[in-house]
């Protein structure tokens, strides 16, 4: 298994171009199964996640074809296989994406449960209450979820109890077409669902509230073909913007917008990393010394949760205390102990964790066991005295594409050892 060696010290200077969000890739893939006219997306990110959606997509029958960079994606055909099998839906959670789509055009789906990973146990029950109110019928079989919908799904007033990302996405596209009006209560509104909707619109859906918590759906009898251009990763870009600080120095963000940062960027500025917006992108730079900020994770526009492992080995380096309260999943600690090998001090206790700066930081030898996580021990290798090797790379792959290429190019001793 391939891993990454970073030689810490070097300041990051230079430009970086962010791809589009893996966030809004997943979902964006399953609209595909909403027409039969087929979907083509631009600015795809080249990740192993949007590999996985497209097996899924194409072993239900769509024709699946990137372009030879990956970044033009045509998604295509008709629906023979209503099955998302355990082996695909267990290497990638946004599988589960498939069951609103599927049962509101084919009124049938079986989709393996996902089951928990290891930043918590992840149920589903919100999407599939959802989906019960607009009149499918759900059996839970032997790890996988039959839902059938015989006369189709009916449009439902829907109350999330909790903000959830995917189980807005789910009964959005399920919604467009569906009988009636469905309205969606205490919906997420990440950028990446706004981003949806768009491309739902473009379809011929019928969305009011796009931006809002609350979302507003006239089912239509048809959906069309579109082509619709991924937004900008977000969180591939604070990824950036923490490794360019933590090593005191100055990126530009190519074609990201300042809002889509959300409260991350008051935290950022208030750590004193400079922000500014150029017609380019982002211009990301530290001029004096780190500042602790605390942080507490919270639905779009809070502070991202997948912000949270970055944030927090910026946070290790700098002056002062830190406090990092994780309130969206139970166990987004992981990085902790890896971090503190190479010298942070952090105390975890419960769902919150105590960053107190310390001077510098020494390379080791470390593993994560998710995305973030991973990804939060290259930032502190680059500000770590000597060689840090990260292991386990896979989980990097899932969601940053080329990460060592991109930080080498602004200047980075960082290297990917194949194996
Ligand atoms: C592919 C994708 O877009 N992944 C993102 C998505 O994940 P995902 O869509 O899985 O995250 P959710 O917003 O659904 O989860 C938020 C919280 O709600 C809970 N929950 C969710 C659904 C449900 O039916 N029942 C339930 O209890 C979850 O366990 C979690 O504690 O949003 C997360 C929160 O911003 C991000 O970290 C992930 O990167
Ligand atoms: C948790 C994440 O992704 P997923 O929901 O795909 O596991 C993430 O992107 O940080």
């Amino acid at each position: 298994m391939d891993r990454i060696r970073i030689r810490g010290g070097r300041t990051l200077k230079g430009n970086i171009a962010i791809g589009g969000a893996k966030n809004a890739a997943l979902p964006l893939m399953a609209t595909a199964l909403l027409t039969d006219q087929g979907v083509t997306l631009t600015n795809a990110p080249a990740l192993s996640d949007v590999v996985t959606m497209g097996a899924l997509l194409a072993q239900h029958g769509l024709r699946v074809e990137h372009d030879k960079r990956g970044q033009r994606i045509r998604l295509e055909g008709e629906v023979t296989n209503f099955e998302a099998p355990y082996d695909l839906v267990r290497k990638m959670r946004a599988s589960i994406l498939v069951l609103g789509p599927l049962l509101a055009r084919y009124r049938q789906a079986r989709v393996s449960l996902p089951g928990g990973c290891a930043i918590g146990t992840r149920p589903v029950d919100l999407h599939l209450k959802g989906l019960e109110a607009m009149g499918a019928k759900i059996d839970l079989e032997a790890g996988y979820i039959d839902a059938s919908a015989p006369d189709g799904l009916k449009g439902a007033k829907i109350l999330f109890p909790q903000v959830s990302v995917g189980a807005t996405e789910n009964l959005l596209m399920a919604a467009t077409l569906a009988r009636g009006t469905t309205t969606l209560v205490n919906a997420a509104r990440e950028p990446e669902i706004c981003d949806l909707a768009t491309c739902l619109v473009s379809m011929g859906a019928q969305i009011e509230g796009i931006g809002s918590d609350r979302l507003v759906i006239e089912g239509v009898d048809s959906l069309q073909g579109t082509t619709h251009p991924i937004l900008p990763d977000r969180i591939e870009a604070g990824t950036f913007a923490c490794a360019a600080a933590i090593t005191g120095g100055e990126v530009l963000l190519e074609g990201v917008r300042l809002e889509i940062f959300g409260a991350c960027a008051a935290n950022l500025r208030e750590a004193g990393v400079e922000l500014v917006q150029e017609d380019a992108g982002l211009r990301v730079a530290r001029v004096d010394g780190l500042r602790g900020v605390d942080a507490v994770t919270e639905p779009f526009p809070g502070f991202a949760t997948d912000m949270q492992a970055q944030f927090m080995a910026l946070m290790s380096v700098a002056e002062g205390a830190a406090m990092i309260t994780e309130t969206i999943f139970e166990n987004r600690f992981m990085h902790v102990p890896e971090l503190t090998r190479m010298g942070a001090r952090i105390n975890a206790h419960g769902s919150s964790a105590i960053v107190r700066g310390v001077s510098r930081l020494t390379g080791a030898p470390v593993m994560a066991t998710d995305l973030r996580a991973s990804v939060s021990l290259i930032i502190a290798g680059l500000a770590a005295q000597g060689d840090t090797v990260v292991n386990r790379v896979y989980h990097l792959d899932r969601g940053y594409e080329r990460v060592d290429e991109k930080l080498a190019g602004v200047g980075a001793d960082i290297q990917r050892l194949r194996e």
